[in-house]
């Protein structure tokens, strides 16, 4: 390989649909799912999942041309309707035509999936006031916006729900990602208390703390980090990201339903041993060890 050649990571298109389902065919059918970042990793094996479950897709996410390739997929892997609407879930306006674009085409959303986020690896000092309210903005407010809009609907229907918020595993903190971590632990607790509140409306609201998943998301970290991610977990190893859709349908659907407020944490048991630096990890750390 030679430093021009493009590196992508996880599964293509095609491994990713034909890989193995744990869930019953049709166990979606009838039901609208909405994803966010769906156009990409993570999210778009949600998507793919959901669709091969029966569902009709709203798929967001900034950058259209990414969302238009994952609709083709959706459709031949058995999703019978597909709403594409490239959506900034930053902007609450967008946030809000989305869902009436989604309620005029289906009438309904049953579960909403908000995976869309990110950010940036960088040492919490140099971390740029501008750097941090678009982490804290994307991640945190993007997904208020999100949930928030998708709650009301639910009320104002007098129809059930269920949000999944994917976030990461900052329980011992994330070196590296100060500005995620903290927009990650706001949002896992918003959804602890909302799952209170919107209980009497019938609205279950979980989330899924990924450890390090081999997804396209690995680009925006450098060669060397990534290097040693999988040795940051007992099992030694990345997940995929069909690891995640797994334990997103399982909150979802019936296996999930008496299951709220709850943090499902898919890492291989990484918050319990093994370190992960997004950053040069500092030599402090290496102080008095023999190589
Ligand atoms: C966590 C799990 C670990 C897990 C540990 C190991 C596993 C890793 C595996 C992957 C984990 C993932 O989460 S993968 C998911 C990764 N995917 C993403 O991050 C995609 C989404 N990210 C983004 O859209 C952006 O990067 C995001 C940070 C949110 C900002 O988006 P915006 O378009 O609003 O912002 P921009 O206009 O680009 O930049 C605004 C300011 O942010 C700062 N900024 C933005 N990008 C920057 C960069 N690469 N380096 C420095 N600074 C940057 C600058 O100050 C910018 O100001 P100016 O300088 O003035 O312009
Ligand atoms: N992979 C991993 O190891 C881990 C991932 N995560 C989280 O999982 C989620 C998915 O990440 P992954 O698939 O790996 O990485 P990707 O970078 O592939 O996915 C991020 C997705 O979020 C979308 N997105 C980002 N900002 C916005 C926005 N403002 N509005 C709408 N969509 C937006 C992007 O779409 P577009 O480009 O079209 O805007 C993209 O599809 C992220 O929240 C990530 O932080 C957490 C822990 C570990």
């Amino acid at each position: 390989m030679t430093a021009d050649t493009p590196v992508s990571f996880g599964f293509d298109d095609a491994a990713l649909a034909a890989l193995p389902l744990v869930y019953q065919p049709g166990l979606f059918d009838g039901q609208v799912v909405m994803v966010s970042g769906a156009g990409s990793g993570i999210g778009k094996a949600i998507a793919f999942l959901y669709a091969r479950l029966g569902a009709r897709l709203v798929i967001c996410g900034r950058d259209r041309a990414k969302l238009d390739a994952c609709e083709a997929w959706l459709r031949r892997l058995g999703s019978p309707d597909v709403l594409v609407q490239p959506t900034d879930i930053r902007r609450s306006e967008a946030v809000a035509q989305l869902f009436d674009a989604a309620y005029q085409r289906f009438g309904r959303v049953d579960v909403q999936v908000n995976n869309a986020g990110g950010q940036f690896p960088k040492a919490a000092l140099d971390i740029s006031p501008k750097g941090w309210k678009a982490v804290v903005d994307n991640n945190l407010n993007g997904t208020w916006f999100m949930m928030h809009e998708a709650a009301k609907r639910w009320r104002d229907a007098g129809k059930p729900g269920s949000i999944v918020n994917i976030v990461l595993t900052f329980q011992r903190g994330f070196p590296g990602v100060a500005h995620s971590c903290a927009a990650r632990a706001a949002v896992t607790y918003l959804s602890k208390t909302v799952a209170v509140e919107w209980a009497p409306y019938g609205i279950r609201v979980n989330c899924v703390a990924p450890g390090v998943i081999e997804s396209s998301g690995f680009a925006h970290y450098a060669p060397e980090a990534r290097a040693k991610f999988s040795r940051g977990n007992p099992m030694l190893r990345h997940g995929n990201v069909q690891d995640i859709a797994n334990a997103v349908v399982y909150l979802t659907g019936p296996s999930g339903d008496f299951v709220n407020g709850e943090l499902l944490n898919v890492d291989g048991g990484g918050i319990l041993w093994g370190e992960l630096w997004t950053i040069p990890k500092p030599a402090y750390f290496n102080a008095g060890q023999t190589p």
